[in-house]
């Protein structure tokens, strides 16, 4: 029979729109399911992708602009907080009327920015020491530049917090190979330099100081290469994509004895580095604290590299890295100067309304306080239970595909069904932020004033900092979510053992309690697939069921894994990716996310048969003459509808750990013999190659 609910109906209607039925599904399974999607559907000016995650995600906010615009009387503090932090953001006038004045009182409490005031050399150079200036820009502001010092926790002891020393991860320009600046890169890279030249120019102006335009470029041009040989400097995601490698443990004191840096003859004292950070929170470093050191060769590229500047390119850079990302809470001149650098990079037009910026920093910056808002205005608790249900099928489905492995020993097939059974799941949002008391006390700290938007900003990137650091001599909390509720994803962590499943993703398409199992399964059930795989991937598998980083893999099943990842590296990396160039995805740097989507759209498949099995077939949605096993595939790639800025495009393909949608949904079903029968495609069609690749 024929279910006609609203939510049937509903999602008919959805499945409907999207597809182009004209496509010969074995042709091109995205085309065919996602045909119609593009059909109607063009990028917004503010946007540099748009897809249905990105609609979920737009939706998401508009709901938060509701709860975050509404005045409760006798909420939590915490709330009031959250809705503080927002008018300040949204207070347009206001911030207008301040103009760079907040960010120009702040400088020098950074030593300054040298091409944007006089006499730095007599003012601060004199007393400058590179550790003082990396170590203010880590605990005060919340920026790591050069040298990366982080606590976090022990990956082979996932209860202890420790110092980390790592590479700079982040850079000016969103990879390495930006700063070839050739090709789609030379735009990027003029923009940038633009972005800074003007930047040091309107301070100036605002300081009153004169601008000698010569002169500011010579400067910008130093520190566009010396950012350049950083950037070289650092080891590769290739390079850095073994946890065991990066492992490398030693004492503080070793720091200073193996790995010199000198700038002008003043040679880097890690130890004094460590001790202005962490004087800070009160916590003492002795010589003999182990720290861990994920980059000792880029610590020595990086030497060779100070030889050739001096502490003002230095201070130019660093103190340019921290003001490019502050213009967004200033006035509109401030804020245009990284116009054109922003559309170099993403191809957006137009900036995003003010209200959706705001959104988006307030629950970044207080996830447990807008979760709650959110929780209590969208999310139905109904939805637990039933996430529970799906979430103990498909475990034993992954437990009892892996026992049918012919690749896999007994030995390691049982430690892997114990790391299975102990995964621990998180779904919609963590009881804590529905208590006043503690989400009260989460924020105690924290004042904001409506008025002062850009302090606001400087008290956040403090107080998230402190809090980082002050872990280092307590326990790891394995309770802790991972994330907030109002966030339209799903994750795992590696030292948690744990999968989450945040309020945001659990709504249509993925999951919703009126709609058909077959779409549940196809849409939230191959997530907690993809989740559960995770700890199996080329880099979950490398901890156990404790979250430790300790091997339980015998020699023979660890070179059968290698041996079979190689398979989908090869796969993906085969993928020329139109939008970006016609280059080539890294097969590489999305292993992980690859494995996990094809381990989650088997295991949610065979979920879904069991389901039928145990309660049998559902009625068929209205108006459309595909059956359940059909449907679970179609829902499963409209999530990935959508399309992407060509600018975004070549970023996302050098940054982003997953594949495009179009090859998630290419590739996966490509792997996965039971989407070939669904559709009845034949042996030589696209979407069934002459070997497959198939991991768990
Ligand atoms: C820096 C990476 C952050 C996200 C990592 C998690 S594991 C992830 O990949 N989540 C999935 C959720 C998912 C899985 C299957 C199908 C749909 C959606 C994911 O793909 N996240 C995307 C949206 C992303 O984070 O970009
Ligand atoms: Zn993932």
């Amino acid at each position: 029979e024929i279910c006609t609910t609203g939510d049937c109906t509903q999602s008919a209607s959805r499945l409907i729109e999207n597809m182009d039925a004209s496509v010969d599904p074995c042709d091109n399974f995205y085309q065919y399911a996602c045909g119609g999607w593009l059909k109607k559907n063009i990028i917004p000016e503010t946007s540099s992708r748009y897809s249905t995650f990105d609609i979920l995600r737009d939706e998401l906010e508009v709901i938060l602009k509701g709860v975050l615009e509404k005045t409760v009387e006798g909420e939590a503090a915490a709330l009031t907080k959250a809705k503080t932090l927002y008018k300040s953001c949204t207070n347009e006038s206001l911030i207008e009327l301040r103009g760079g004045a907040p960010l120009l009182d702040m400088l020098p409490d950074v030593f300054e920015w040298p091409v944007a005031v006089d006499n730095w050399e007599t003012n601060y150079g004199e007393t400058w020491r590179l550790e003082n200036v990396i170590a203010k820009l880590n605990e005060k502001y919340g920026t790591q530049l050069l040298v990366n010092f982080f606590v976090g926790t022990d990956d082979r002891d996932s209860n202890s917090y420790i110092i980390h020393f790592d590479q700079q991860t982040n850079l000016g320009l969103l990879s390495r190979d930006y700063y070839a600046c050739t090709g789609p890169y030379a735009e990027a890279c003029r923009a940038y330099e633009k972005f800074m030249i003007d930047l040091a120019k309107l301070i100036r102006t605002d300081r009153r100081l004169d601008i000698n335009e010569t002169h500011i470029r010579e400067e910008v041009t130093r520190v566009m290469d010396l950012e350049r040989d950083i950037a070289n400097a650092t080891d590769t995601p290739e390079d850095r994509n073994n946890p065991v490698l990066l492992y490398n443990k030693m004492e503080l004191g070793d720091l200073n004895a193996n790995f010199t840096l000198e700038v002008e003859s003043q040679v880097f004292d890690w130890s004094y580095f460590t001790a202005k950070i962490m004087d800070t929170v009160n916590i003492s470093i002795p010589d003999t604290e182990k720290v861990i050191n994920y980059s000792p060769n880029y610590y020595r590229r990086l030497n060779l590299i100070l030889a050739r500047y001096n502490k003002r390119d230095l201070q130019n850079y660093m103190v340019w890295r921290f003001v490019m990302n502050m213009v967004v809470g200033l006035s509109r001149s401030y804020r245009d100067t990284r116009k054109a650098f922003r559309k170099a990079l993403s191809g957006t037009t137009s900036e995003a309304a003010v209200w959706r910026q705001c959104a988006l920093y307030v629950n970044n910056n207080m996830d447990n306080a807008v979760g709650r808002l959110y929780v209590q205005e969208a999310f139905s608790e109904k939805s637990k239970e039933l996430m529970e249900e799906m979430i103990k099928d498909i475990r034993e489905v992954f437990i009892s595909n892996l026992h049918d492995l012919t690749w896999m020993d007994a030995e390691t097939k049982k430690a892997a069904e114990e790391k299975a059974r102990a995964i621990r799941e998180r779904i919609g949002y963590s009881d804590n932020i529905m208590d006043d008391k503690y989400l009260n006390n989460e924020y105690k700290d924290l004042a904001y004033s409506a008025e002062e938007y850009f302090e606001n900003i400087l008290q956040n990137l403090e107080y998230v900092q402190k809090k980082r650091l002050r872990k280092l001599r307590v326990k790891v909390n394995k309770e802790e979510w991972v994330t907030g509720a109002a966030v339209v994803n799903a994750f795992y962590s590696s030292s948690k053992n744990q999968i989450v499943f945040p309020a945001g993703i659990l709504q249509p398409p993925f999951f919703s309690k009126g709609q058909a199992k077959s779409l549940n399964y196809g849409g939230i059930g191959m997530v907690i697939g993809h989740e559960i795989t995770h700890g199996f991937d080329d880099n979950g598998r490398n901890y156990d069921k404790d979250g430790d980083l300790k091997d339980w893999w015998t020699p023979d099943s660890t070179d059968r894994f290698l041996d079979l990842s190689k398979c989908i590296v090869n796969q993906y990396g085969n993928f020329s990716w139109d939008l970006a160039n016609g280059l080539h995805l890294n097969g590489n740097n999305t292993l992980g996310e690859n494995i996990a989507d094809n381990g989650g759209i088997r295991q949610a498949y065979q979920a879904y048969k069991n389901y039928v099995e145990e309660h049998g077939e559902e009625p068929s949605l209205p108006g459309i003459d595909l059956s359940h096993n059909q449907l679970f595939f179609l829902n499963f790639a409209q999530v990935w509808c959508g399309t992407h800025r060509p600018e975004q495009a070549i970023n996302s393909i050098k940054v982003d750990v997953h594949s495009p949608g179009k090859f998630r949904v290419l590739g996966s079903l490509q792997n996965f013999p039971e989407f070939a029968k669904a559709f009845n495609c034949n042996k030589n069609s696209y979407m069934v190659p002459a070997n497959i690749c198939r991991v768990w």
